[in-house]
């Protein structure tokens, strides 16, 4: 039975992780050991088993070396701290990460084993150690995308993203819900009038976004009521870094940086919770029907689930509010643009903290259970 070490399971995608190694019951086939940056001694979480120790203190060299797997949502920081200084003390176990920190460097790979189980398996036979989970909004549309990506089907993709708080992180989507309901607040006597002038109400709910009190600290802006078009650091090119990692990290998931697919759109942040959207323009490398599309995409693994591109069914099925806290991947509005026959849109929707987050990470480490 592996010795495996948790770090950042009390964070939020901590938190959905644990859920998920508890509802598949992946407590009962390894040694868990829990660690933090900040509690060490207190004691660790329930997951129903005996003999599991106090919380572990997350810098400490000495017992990292006693494990057999580090499992980390801690996040890059973290990363940067401890995973060099863990290496360079001889340690020569297997690192499962969810930040961006090692993403890109040449010795680690990103997961997402329902499109690349190839290029883990690849790796690990030639002893490949790390093992990173994708960008949010890379894995979720990977996802969606995996029947065309897998036929090679795809010349392009312009991704436009509409991606929810929660990944800003916690404290972000607090204040999201604080901006909505000063919003409210600002307006409650007109809105419980039903003759008050719509146009006064407006004047106010604008005034209230925009005076000095409204509650900015993390997002800098507004976003209820609004949207931010940019997300993460901004790059000499123009391209904001969350744009940048929709290239790299796809391909290389794929494992074709020699052979990449040019992947670029415009990321914006909107008031959802905990899910993100992508309006996808997709160039095909041949003419295909729609039907056949649909038929390629839904076969592609268990999760992505094509809605028609109907109106009831897309407003139905193809929202936040439909997909948050499940691993439903579902992609619709497919359809023919005018630019022609090759030209098709997409639309998909997935819940980051999931399938964008903490499920590749727990499927990474069935997988070493395997080896
Ligand atoms: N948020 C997202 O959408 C995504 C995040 N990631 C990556 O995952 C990493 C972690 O992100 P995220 O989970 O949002 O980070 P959080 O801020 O939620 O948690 C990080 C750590 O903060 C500490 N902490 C301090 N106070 C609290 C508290 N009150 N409740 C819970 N934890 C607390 C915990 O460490 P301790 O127990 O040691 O004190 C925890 O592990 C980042 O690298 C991020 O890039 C990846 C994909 C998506
Ligand atoms: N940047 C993503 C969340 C995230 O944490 O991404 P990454 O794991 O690539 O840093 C978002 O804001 O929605």
């Amino acid at each position: 039975m592996k010795r495996v070490g948790l770090i950042g399971w009390r964070g939020m995608v901590g938190s959905v992780l644990m859920q998920r190694m508890r509802e598949e019951n992946d407590f009962a086939d390894i040694e868990p050991i829990f660690f933090t940056t900040s509690q060490a001694g207190k004691p660790a979480p329930d997951v129903g088993k005996e003999g599991v120790p106090a919380l572990q203190d997350a810098f400490d060299i000495d017992t990292l070396k006693t494990l057999d797997v580090v499992v980390t949502c801690q996040g890059g920081d973290y990363t940067s701290a401890v995973y060099q200084k863990l290496r360079d003390a001889g340690w020569q176990g297997y690192w499962i990460d969810a930040a961006s920190t090692l993403r890109m460097v040449d010795h680690s790979v990103i997961v997402l084993d329902p499109v690349n189980r190839n290029v883990i398996d690849d790796a690990l036979a030639k002893g490949v150690k790390d093992y990173v989970g994708g960008n949010c909004t890379v894995s979720l549309m990977m996802l969606a995308l995996g029947g065309l990506l897998e036929q090679d089907l795809i010349e392009w993709v312009s991704p436009m993203t509409y991606q929810a708080a929660s990944g800003s992180g916690a404290q972000n989507m607090r204040e999201l819900l604080n901006q909505m309901g000063e919003l409210k607040d600002a307006v409650s006597d007109e809105l419980a009038d039903p003759s008050s002038a719509i146009l006064e109400i407006d004047r106010k709910v604008t005034d209230t976004m925009r005076s000095d009190g409204f509650p900015t600290e993390h997002f800098e802006v507004p976003l209820a009521g609004s949207l931010i078009p940019f997300i993460d650091k901004q790059l000499d090119n123009g391209m904001s870094k969350e744009e940048w990692k929709a290239g790299v990290e796809t391909n290389k998931i794929l494992g074709r940086s020699d052979n990449p697919i040019p992947i670029d759109g415009i990321c914006v942040r909107i008031g959802a919770m905990r899910s993100h959207s992508q309006a996808l323009t997709i160039k095909l490398k041949k003419d295909l029907p729609v039907s056949e599309i649909e038929s390629i995409l839904a076969k592609a693994n268990d999760w992505v689930k094509v809605v028609p591109n109907e109106r009831d069914a897309t407003i139905r099925e193809l929202t936040p509010a439909k997909v948050t806290g499940t691993l439903s991947v579902p992609i619709g509005r497919i359809r023919k643009l005018t630019m022609g026959p090759e030209y098709i849109s997409a639309f998909t929707v997935g819940d980051q903290l999931l399938w964008g987050a903490a499920e590749p990470l727990r499927r990474m480490l069935r997988i070493l259970q395997e080896q």
